[in-house]
């Protein structure tokens, strides 16, 4: 339903500086997947995105959506395709129902047909009974759907999703989340959504992309990319000055590695936490060392993007949170 190769994005930044914001990305998603882009900020996500829905053209690269050519038929594209910006869609000055009743004769449909399927999508993302209510009222939850409405009055094949989630409170999330596993199994609509939560592409997706400095760095269920982190992280307590002696004992435990120590805690990893714990629990006893706690932690989509970039996914963002370089495309 889309593929992409080499397709990448330069940016000249003010001062001269060029931006390699996307450098040749490969990506295909089958039809009916539920595709996640997952990096952290800056990483190239909107980028691609944007590309992929004709908004942005390619440096280089090419690639086709729902059958059409990206640089030949971006029309046709267009026709295919709904897409929810992060900044949301909405306009404000009018009524949920007139609003998605512009957006669909805006698609080219007639006023009946944009009125019926406006009003069974109202129905499917929860805002019955909120049509007569202008836009600019509605919760953040609300508007988000309404987005999604907008996004798919036209009956589009595929749609991207940009941050579904960003700005939404945990319950809104939930709720987000809900509607959009929802849209893939009743309506079949094939989806990519960029996300820098590792919870999001996580809890949604059947595969996941993962982006870093314009580079796909890996790809696979979430499943399958934790799977590559191999062994659970293993962290416990122990009495004051207990904690190297401890630390020792891990060590021997069969298959442990990265062992370290900060104050009296001890992390490690083997490859089942839970098996581990008797063996350690009785050693540690034996040598007169008391555990205070202890957590197992399976592996994380973080710990892939550690393990894969030697740096943590929220670092990552963190690091990347200054202003972004004003630029012309
Ligand atoms: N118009 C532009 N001019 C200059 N640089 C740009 C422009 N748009 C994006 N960039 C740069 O390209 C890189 C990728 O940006 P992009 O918005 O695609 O990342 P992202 O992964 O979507 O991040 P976020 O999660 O913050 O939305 C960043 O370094 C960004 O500053």
């Amino acid at each position: 339903m889309i593929s992409a190769r080499g397709l990448a994005r330069s940016f000249t930044a003010r001062g001269g500086r060029t931006v390699h914001a996307v450098k040749g990305v490969d990506l295909d998603v089958m039809e009916g997947e539920l595709v996640g882009f997952l990096g952290p900020n800056g990483a190239g996500k909107t980028t691609t995105l944007r590309m992929l829905t004709t908004l942005l053209k390619p440096t280089a690269g090419e690639a086709t959506v729902g059958g059409c050519d990206l640089r030949t038929d971006p029309i046709g594209v267009r026709r295919n395709i709904g897409y929810v910006a992060q900044s949301g869609g909405t306009a404000g000055d009018c009524t949920v129902a007139e609003e998605v009743e512009l957006q669909g004769q805006l698609y080219g449909l007639s006023r009946s047909s944009a009125q019926w399927r406006g009003v069974d999508l109202i129905r499917q993302l929860d805002l019955a009974g909120l049509d007569q209510r202008m836009t600019k009222t509605l919760s953040g939850g609300q508007r988000r759907r309404l987005d999604i409405v907008l996004s798919l009055i036209h009956g589009p094949k595929v749609l991207f999703f940009d941050e579904p989630s960003a700005g939404l409170d945990p319950q809104s999330r939930a709720n987000l989340w809900d509607h959009i596993r929802r849209l893939r199994s009743d309506g079949g609509v094939t989806l990519f959504l960029t996300t820098h939560y590792l919870e999001e592409a996580d809890s949604l997706c059947d595969r996941i992309l993962v982006i870093d400095n314009g580079e796909i760095v890996a790809e696979g269920t979430p499943d399958a990319l934790k799977a590559r982190v191999s062994g659970d992280g293993v962290a416990i307590q122990v009495g004051a000055g207990q904690a190297l002696r401890a630390a020792e004992i891990a060590g021997t435990l069969p298959g442990a590695r990265e062992v370290s120590t900060v104050d009296s805690t001890v992390r490690f990893r083997v490859p089942r936490g839970d098996t581990a714990m008797p063996e350690l629990l009785r050693a540690l006893d034996s040598a007169g060392i008391t555990m205070t706690t202890v957590q197992v932690n399976r592996p994380t989509l973080d710990d892939v993007f550690l393990s894969l970039t030697g740096r943590s996914l929220r670092d990552a963002e963190e690091g990347a949170a200054g202003p972004r370089a004003d630029a012309r495309p």
